[in-house]
């Protein structure tokens, strides 16, 4: 059997729609014309809400932006289109940064509703201003001329605007296999990006930016295709079609955009011949169909059609082609290692309130290089919470903590992950969707310097090697050399937690904060755990470890802190918190004594 690949995919579709305008009657070439620029808005939001997470409903208002600007400074002030396109751009850049900085440090409803706000506004105002032709729109728009060639037709035009979304597809791809994309596909787990020291933030602008991008220029063919503008295109209700596109399509899939506009172009153009027979009135029923229909795929199906169509057609990897093999590279340079027995950490007088209740107080501690330091007690004693205050992911509400000299409490978690404190997580926090090797790789982000331009044309291919290979070398030292590329979602729990070591160990930590680590491992599993660890130790790396396997810890620890109701209660040797009659008291309840 031929296996479809995206790629072969690509190909193959590429190669049929070149000849729509050689054989096709007008009609087909107009329409093929428009599933182009619908497919290069939904491309923009399967970068939004398939990979980031986000919701807008505003595209439509950006695709009227770049149509507009081109519109009026063409027609009113004689500018060329290429020269408009830039100024649309320019424009688009600024207001999608504007409203993403508003919007998007918010969490929860505030992006769909500021883009809600926005869509309704600018329809407005391209209603309204008599500059603009007020409902009526604008005319004469010229014809775009490339290399001298006066691209008046819809048949001339055709190749720009598939092109056009050719160029975005596979730029979209490369982004997303790179460093930055892998960031960018981390975004719904907030809490473990930032730890890896990833600014969540700024890569939700970012794609809020690219997706407001893909609009505009998609607004700016537009323009050139029908050399005519009014509101009605850029309405709020053809923003939420834009997004029925890509959740119909595949709002996680680059080819669900292309899949999606198609379909819903050619469903629209049918329902609008259909459903008027059928009614006897007219109207835009196929709204209430279209608004059926997504209720049905949210239910139904999550992912969109596109992925369910490429399991039927018997591939499986649903985004794009991925190499098997990692190829050898230079390692990455490391940081300084401190000196054996320095103190790494000094947690000082740490109180952490959540309302009422305390779950930290005054807790102290230190770790030092080179030194296994175990944080045991009953569930509840508090040893998340201070983990948690630790690395930043929710900070102390009271008390001082340092990391080699520098006070730290103050500090986000990803300003802390730079400065050399890496973690795992006691709930997993993989992207089961990515490979194993892609998560342990999200591990090393800091270590990369490539922003999402040069990932889009390609220009990081030397250090995504030197990356991926780091992150292969990681996940070989954890004994899951097997695994780089099964989904991570595909192994059994424990060794999920394994991939998360090699996720911080691939960050070059000083110290490492392990929680629960041999937690779901089998005997032999744990073994290799504690060599492993052992051996992190012997290079100087500072290990504060909560578990609550007492063989495991016993076994490892230098030195082990007992909490218990959020306090300190003990601390000493192994052999020591063993036979202390308070611990066994308070924390093994007596029972061994
Ligand atoms: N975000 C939170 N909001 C409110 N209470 C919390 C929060 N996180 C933890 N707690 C509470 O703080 C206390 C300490 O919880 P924590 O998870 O730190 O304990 P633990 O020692 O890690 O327990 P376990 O071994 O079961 O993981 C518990 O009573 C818990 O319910």
């Amino acid at each position: 059997m031929v296996l479809i690949t995206p790629n072969r995919a690509l190909i193959a579709f590429m190669l049929a729609v070149s000849l729509v305008p050689l054989f096709a009657a007008p009609f087909t070439v107009t329409l093929t014309n428009y599933i182009g620029l619908y497919a290069l808005v939904a491309l923009g939001l399967v970068l939004l809400t398939g990979i980031g997470g986000l919701t807008s409903f505003g595209q439509a208002a950006f695709v009227g932006l770049g149509a507009y600007a081109t519109a009026y400074l063409t027609t009113r002030h004689g500018m060329s289109p290429w020269g408009t396109l830039i100024v649309g751009m320019t424009l688009t850049t600024a207001v999608s940064l504007a409203l993403g900085f508003i919007t998007l440090r918010l969490s929860g409803h505030f992006l769909p509703l500021g883009t809600i706000a926005w869509g309704i506004s600018l329809y407005f105002i391209f209603s309204n201003l008599e500059a603009l032709g007020g409902h009526g729109g604008i005319d004469g728009i010229p014809p775009v001329d490339l290399f001298g060639l006066e691209l008046g037709s819809g048949r001339a035009f055709f190749y720009v605007i598939w092109a056009t979304l050719l160029a975005a597809i596979v730029t979209t791809q490369n982004m997303l296999d790179s460093r930055e994309g892998r960031a960018m596909r981390c975004l719904r787990s907030m809490t473990m990006t930032e730890a890896m020291g990833i600014n969540t933030l700024w890569y939700r602008m970012v794609l809020f930016m690219i997706a407001a991008q893909f609009a505009c220029v998609s607004g700016w063919l537009y323009a050139h295709l029908q050399r005519f503008v009014n509101p009605t295109p850029f309405s709020l209700g053809h923003g939420i079609e834009y997004l029925f596109m890509a959740v119909l399509g595949g709002a996680a899939a680059v080819w669900g955009a292309v899949f999606g506009a198609t379909a819903v172009t050619f469903l629209k153009e049918w329902l609008q011949d259909l459903l008027p027979k059928l009614l006897g009135a007219t109207g835009n029923f196929e709204m209430v169909v279209f608004g059926l229909l997504t209720i049905i795929v949210l239910h139904r199906a999550r992912d969109g059609v596109w992925p369910i169509l490429m399991r039927a057609f018997g591939n499986r990897v649903p985004q794009r082609e991925q190499a098997k093999t990692v190829e050898p590279a230079l390692p990455l340079p490391r940081r300084d290692i401190p000196a054996r027995g320095r103190e790494v950490l000094l947690v000082r007088n740490v109180t952490k309130r959540f309302g009422g209740l305390v779950a930290n107080n005054a807790m102290n501690l230190t770790v030092r290089a080179g030194e296994v330091m175990a944080l045991i007690g009953p569930n509840g004693a508090g040893k998340s919470t201070l983990f948690n205050c630790i690395s930043g992911v929710s900070p102390a509400s009271e008390g001082e903590i340092h990391f080699m000299d520098q006070r730290i409490d103050a500090l986000a978690s990803r300003e802390i992950a730079k400065l050399g404190i890496s973690r795992t997580f006691q709930h997993v926090r993989l992207n089961q969707d990515m490979t194993v090797l892609e998560n342990a790789a999200i591990g090393a982000h800091l270590r990369g310097r490539k922003n999402f331009v040069q990932s889009a044309w390609r220009l990081d291919r030397e250090e995504e090697r030197r990356l991926l290979w780091e992150a292969a070398h990681q996940l070989q030292r954890c004994g899951l050399g097997e695994h780089l590329f099964d989904a991570a979602g595909s192994l059994p729990l424990g060794k999920q937690r394994i991939v998360e070591i090699a996720r911080a160990l691939c960050s070059d930590p000083t110290l490492l904060l392990l929680d629960e680590p041999a937690a779901g491992l089998r005997h032999l599993e744990k073994r290799a755990l504690a060599e492993l660890l052992d051996k992190l130790r012997g290079e100087g790396m500072a290990i504060l470890l909560v578990e609550h396997d007492m063989d495991f810890v016993m076994g490892l620890a230098d030195r082990v802190v007992v909490m218990e109701f959020g306090e300190h209660l003990a601390e000493g040797l192994p052999q020591e918190i063993q036979a202390n009659p308070k611990v066994l008291e308070a924390y093994l309840g007596g029972v061994d004594a």
